[in-house]
């Protein structure tokens, strides 16, 4: 097995690298890829950890050689929000970014899931898709918006409102990853009630929490840390289902649904990427209103990715 990280210099790439150096199955690789010169020196500095996953850094010109042969791609490759941005104002630069890097994968392992992780993730992740469809290698199995850092945000928020222990704690998100298109079913949460109040002041902290990361960094960048650890279990999840292992994660699929041509659902995983999308299951009134209201502009962000590729 063969995982490549795409931005792996950056804040995400180094916390997300050094958490597969460790947890990823023994006799895994790990293939590290950025423009920054300092790449080397982040696979040199993690490859003294005594664990048998062999990593490797590779620099700007090299490409096809981190990617060849892998059968995972994670990209965090681009760049971040400043306090005062919206995602969406990442499009102009991360567009080309993803783009190109998929290109890359189109051409070296064209077999391999990919797990999109840079902003804006609605858009971005048709961005890869209309990618992967003009080099004719697209599969709606293989690829992934990495929506997991919504799910572990949610079960810490309920888990500190209600005393409870986050990780006995399940919350699902579906949608997109911005603003309002992000919809935790807090209806959905087993063993938990919540007032009317307490699900409209929850739905907007989970909806605004990297928001919340991004003032609190002050103009040093977003969320790196949670997301990598958040990167890290989707990784470490889809590696599970490859080698057999019954495993859903909530993550934003192309789904072909009346809802939008891109959503997060919980998905089954298994050899080949996605195996089964799930039903997200009833919605609370306010769940569907909310619902409603989000899918135009869900469905505005797919369209810019789509025009991007294809105008
Ligand atoms: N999906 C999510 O939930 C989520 C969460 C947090 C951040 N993000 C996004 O992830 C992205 C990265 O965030 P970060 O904090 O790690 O940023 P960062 O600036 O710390 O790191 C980005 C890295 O990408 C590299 N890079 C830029 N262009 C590249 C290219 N063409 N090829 C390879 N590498 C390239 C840079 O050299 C840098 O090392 C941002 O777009 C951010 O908005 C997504
Ligand atoms: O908020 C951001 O810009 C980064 C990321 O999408 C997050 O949710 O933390």
């Amino acid at each position: 097995m063969k995982v490549a990280v795409l931005g792996a210099a950056g804040g995400i790439g180094q916390a997300l690298s050094l958490l597969l150096k460790t947890q990823l199955p023994a006799g895994t690789e790990l293939a590290l890829y950025d423009v920054a010169p300092v790449v080397p020196g982040v696979a040199v500095d993690l490859s003294h950890i005594p664990t048998d996953v062999k990593v490797e850094g590779f620099g700007k010109d090299d490409l096809a050689k981190a990617l060849s042969g892998s059968d995972i791609v994670l990209i965090p490759a681009g760049v971040p929000r400043k306090p005062g941005m919206d995602r969406s104002d990442l499009f102009n630069i991360n567009a080309g970014i993803v783009r190109n890097l998929v290109d890359g994968v189109a051409d070296n392992c064209p077999e391999a899931c990919v797990c999109i992780i840079t902003n804006p993730v609605n858009t971005t992740v048709a961005i890869a898709a209309e990618a992967l469809k003009a080099k004719g290698v697209y599969n709606k199995n293989k690829l992934f918006g990495v929506t997991t850092l919504d799910v572990i945000r949610a079960e810490t928020f309920v888990g500190n409102l209600r005393g409870l222990n986050p990780a006995n704690v399940h919350v699902p998100v579906i949608g997109g990853h911005s603003g309002t298109t992000i919809l935790p079913l807090l209806s959905q949460v087993e063993g938990v009630e919540f007032t009317d109040e307490e699900v409209a002041s929850l739905t907007t902290r989970i909806q605004n929490a990297g928001t919340e990361v991004v003032e609190a960094k002050a103009g040093g960048g977003s969320a790196t840390l949670s997301m990598g650890q958040a990167a890290a279990r989707f990784c470490l999840s889809l590696v599970s289902a490859m080698r057999g292992e019954n495993v859903v994660e909530y993550t934003y699929v192309e789904t072909n649904s009346d809802d939008a041509q891109f959503f997060s659902h919980p998905v089954r995983l298994g050899k080949n990427g996605v195996e089964e999308i799930l039903p997200y299951g009833e919605l609370s009134d306010f769940e569907q209103k909310a619902k409603e209201s989000m899918l135009e502009g869900l469905r505005g962000d797919i369209k810019l990715g789509v025009e991007f590729v294809n105008n």
